[in-house]
């Protein structure tokens, strides 16, 4: 049997992508942490923020868990792995390019998604679609706002709030320039604050309530180039310090640039989704 494997990133957040439609090639057992990590080293494997694989909901041991009712109306699954072999409940990035590789693998007609197709996750089910020019949206859920904490950081300390996409973040507004900022290493943060990790967002305020800068560390991987969750967190907490609870946020990332509509109790994430490589691993 060969592996075929597909190689992409939304705003250069990259993934390794594993068709496993049925659930044979990729089962637990053999997507181990420890294989995670081999595909996405980035010298000795193909590399990457993390996997995603294609696998039907049906084949998915927790998924009945994650899913409860909704189970039945979530053909699809996005299996999604931390660089480090983890799992995480949620991946806005991840989620567009998983809708992406269902197209160009032809199990589903990206003609019939406009309207969107629910897809499961461990954080829950979520709606994704295509836009007419040619990027993804993604019904994120609400932003649930849950404390207020700190990152220490080399240079300093900077107050965030928490806030949980499906997974946790601390999305940290500040004056300093976030190019300068040391995010080489892990954030620390209150352990009470945040007992499963955080996905630390640094942010700058362009253009209040309307346009951010923002950086990010993530749980398990590291600095990346974006970050879909993140990009929501931010844009929620620089939304809300403008006083305002509805709007739509430009957020630039070192990657490119996403959209994020805060409105009707939910927050949806606009933006690429880019297969760049397909092939086999050997
Ligand atoms: N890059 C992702 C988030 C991936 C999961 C995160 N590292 C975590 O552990 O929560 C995104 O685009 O949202």
């Amino acid at each position: 049997m060969t592996d075929r494997v597909l190689k992409g990133h939304g705003t250069e957040n990259d993934f390794v992508v594993l068709p496993d439609p049925d659930g044979a090639v990729w089962p637990e057992d053999r997507l181990s942490p420890e294989q995670v990590r081999t595909l996405c080293e980035r010298r000795a494997g193909l590399g990457g923020d993390g996997v995603l694989r294609l696998v039907r909901s049906r084949h998915v041991p927790d998924a009945p868990d994650v899913l409860g009712d909704d189970l039945a109306a979530c053909e699809w699954f996005m299996d999604h792995r931390n660089a480090d072999g983890s799992h995480a409940e949620m991946c806005g990035n991840g989620i567009r390019l998983f809708l992406h590789a269902l197209v160009h693998e032809g199990l589903l007609d990206r003609a019939a998604c406009t309207d969107g197709v629910l897809v499961g996750t461990r954080g829950g089910p979520r709606r994704v679609g295509a836009t007419d020019d040619g990027r993804y949206w993604v019904d994120m859920g609400p932003a649930r706002p849950f404390g207020h904490g700190e990152a220490k950081l080399p240079g300093g300390a900077l107050a965030g709030l928490a806030v949980s996409m499906g997974n946790p973040h601390l999305a940290c507004l500040t004056d300093v320039p976030v190019e300068s900022l040391d995010l080489s290493a892990q954030p620390v943060v209150e352990p009470a604050l945040f007992p499963e990790g955080v996905n630390v967002e640094v942010v700058n305020v362009l253009e209040p309530g309307a346009h951010i800068r923002m950086r990010v560390h993530e749980r398990g991987v590291g600095e990346t180039r974006s970050c879909g969750t993140g990009a929501v967190a931010a844009a929620y907490a620089a939304l809300t310090a403008s006083g305002a609870d509805t709007g739509t946020v430009t957020v630039d990332v070192p990657g490119g640039r996403l959209s994020v509509r805060i409105a009707d109790g939910t927050t949806v994430l606009t933006g690429p989704a880019v297969l760049v490589a397909e092939g086999v691993l050997l």
